[in-house]
């Protein structure tokens, strides 16, 4: 039995069946990685398991309980994270200040742009964002405006966010979408250091196969809205149905 268990999902849009009989399981502690051609379906699968969909069939279960039929930030306080593919931090406030939101969050069941500012003054606040900003290495950078920081930097600060709040899964949509290599790199490190260093699973939707291939420890490959196959990176590898679902792509 996984963290997360997906049975039987189907979701449609008007005359389009996005997804049908999705079945996942993502074991603890594992890193999953969701891979498809375009319009596979990986994205809709995403934001059923986050609540921004509501499946029309099916069941999303996360550690015994069902996800369905919750908002997105009660999903949050059940311990699944988002990362998106465009960084979620705000390029007005510093790294400090961004850090304190997702704490200050987690402490009052809320995530709202002005809670920095009535807690500025919480020492133990103030204490946890310093060390999330020490392990995530950007401590250094605590007072740089988050609009100014390198794109690898400004996802390293987003990772750090969903990390303060101390989830049990993190979703990554993209993580290295639009980087060069240099920042593509760093994101991998820092996500198998955190895989390797804490108690998370961790699930993956990448194009990119050189990150996929580096993190994940189990693939399921999604074509025209259902699982094609799920296996370990050694079989997806060179598994002929996968190749032919990403002809013209390189599996
Ligand atoms: N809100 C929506 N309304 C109508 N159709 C949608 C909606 N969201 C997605 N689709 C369609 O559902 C199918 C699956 O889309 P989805 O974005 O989930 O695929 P994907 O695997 O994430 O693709 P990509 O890799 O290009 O991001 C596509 O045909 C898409 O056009």
């Amino acid at each position: 039995m996984g963290i997360l268990e997906v049975k039987d999902v189907g979701k449609r849009f008007g005359g389009l069946q996005a997804l049908s009989n999705v079945n996942l399981s993502v074991k603890e502690n594992s890193v999953h990685a969701i891979i498809g051609p375009n319009g596979a379906g990986k994205s809709t699968l995403l934001n059923c398991l986050v609540g921004k969909l509501i499946p029309d069939s099916g069941s999303v279960m996360f550690d015994g309980q069902s996800v369905l039929g919750r908002a997105p930030f009660e999903i949050n306080q059940m311990g699944i994270s988002r990362v998106f593919q465009t960084p979620e931090i705000f390029g007005d406030l510093t790294v400090m200040e961004n850090m304190l939101i997702p704490i200050f969050a987690m402490r009052d069941g809320a995530f709202r742009m002005h809670a920095y500012e009535t807690v500025a003054n919480e020492r133990e606040v103030i204490e946890q964002a310093e060390q999330m900003l020490e392990e995530m290495n950007m401590a250094d950078k605590r007072h740089m405006h988050s609009a100014a920081l390198s794109r690898g930097d400004k996802r390293r600060l987003e990772i750090g966010m969903c990390l303060s709040q101390k989830p049990r899964l993190l979703l990554l949509d993209e993580p290295t979408a639009g980087m060069a290599r240099a920042d593509t790199n760093n994101t991998i490190d820092l996500l198998k250091q955190i895989s390797e260093e804490r108690d998370i699973t961790i699930a993956i939707i990448e194009h990119d196969m050189h990150v996929v291939f580096s993190l994940a420890n189990r693939i399921t490959v999604l074509a025209q809205g259902t699982p094609l196959v799920e296996d370990d990176p050694q079989n997806i590898r060179g598994n002929p149905k996968v190749r032919e679902a990403y002809l013209g792509e390189s599996a």
